[in-house]
């Protein structure tokens, strides 16, 4: 019996929600870095009672209580690549701006969940604001679906030419890094088509359609498949390359579970057909 322990097993964090149902937030997070052979930790911001219908209730984490888990996590384990998801209010948004860059964490992609898919609004201005000028600067990438991007932009997005114009408006005046707008929520001829840019190459990244309800959790999959390709060490470009694959496959693979949406299914490596 083999009972070495691994030492360079990547690690990856995950800033964000609980998700009762298991679709989406910390729980898709967890999972996705599993399945990339990441060791998975994180630190819960909110509780959500929610299932494939909706979200019931949230309570919110103290913000104390949110950096502890930061701290506990970076000073002994060590962050290769963290995401941030489900922040809730300003501020936890403002103390996790501020850990995230005392702790000098570059490999940082924020997933600014601020609408749900059918466009209602999350959170207060007041944190839209907040995620805008103190979070997303510090990112190497900042995901937004079509109406988060319409959010942090006042542009309407209706086209791909919308996505490009939209990705590089939030690169030149929220100083990302790097964009992907994702096409999740456009008409049906854009769904699965994201737009990247980095400031010099502008990427259309498409993938196959898939015809499924089961939607929930596709977000956070992706934004932690990209963590975790960045945990292994990989270029961003690549990261978002094959998180888009592992999403497109996670969600071919759906789970018909719930009388709403069901969540993307990550099982495919394990199923024998
Ligand atoms: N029907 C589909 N077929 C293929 N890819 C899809 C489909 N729907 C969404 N995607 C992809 O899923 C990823 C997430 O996009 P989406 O716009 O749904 O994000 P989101 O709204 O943040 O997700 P969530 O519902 O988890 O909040 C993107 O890569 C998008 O292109
Ligand atoms: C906890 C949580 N985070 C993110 C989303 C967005 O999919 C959700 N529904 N729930």
């Amino acid at each position: 019996m083999n009972t070495q322990t691994t030492s360079k097993t990547p690690v990856a964090l995950t800033i964000a929600g609980s998700d009762s149902g298991g679709g989406a937030g910390i729980q898709a997070d967890l999972r996705t870095f599993a399945f990339h052979c990441v060791h998975g930790t994180c630190a819960i911001t909110c509780v959500t009672a929610q299932n494939t219908v909706g979200v019931v209730r949230v309570d919110a984490m103290p913000k104390e209580a949110v950096i502890a888990q930061i701290h506990a996590v970076a000073e002994d384990i060590g962050v290769q690549a963290a995401k941030t998801g489900m922040l809730l209010n300003q501020e936890i948004i403002a103390a996790v701006a501020e850990e995230v860059e005392a702790l000098q964490i570059d490999n940082l992609v924020v997933d600014p969940v601020m609408v749900s898919r059918t466009g209602a609004q999350l959170i207060s201005d007041d944190a839209v604001q907040t995620i805008s000028h103190l979070l997303i600067p510090k990112a190497i990438i900042v995901t937004p679906n079509r109406y988060e991007a319409q959010i942090l932009t006042n542009l309407e997005i209706n086209s791909l030419d919308d996505m490009k114009a939209a990705a590089q408006m939030i690169h030149r005046s929220l100083r990302a890094k790097a964009v992907l707008v994702k096409g999740g929520g456009m008409q049906e001829s854009l769904r699965g088509i994201d737009i990247y840019f980095d400031g010099q190459n502008l990427e259309t990244l498409s993938t196959l359609q898939i015809d499924t309800k089961n939607t929930h959790g596709t977000g956070c999959t992706l934004s932690a498949a990209i963590a975790a390709n960045l945990a292994m060490g990989k270029d961003l470009f690549t990261a978002v390359q094959q998180a888009k694959d592992y999403l497109t496959t996670a969600l071919s693979h759906a789970l018909d579970i719930g009388k709403g949406h069901g969540p993307v299914g990550h099982f495919f490596p394990l199923l024998k057909n």
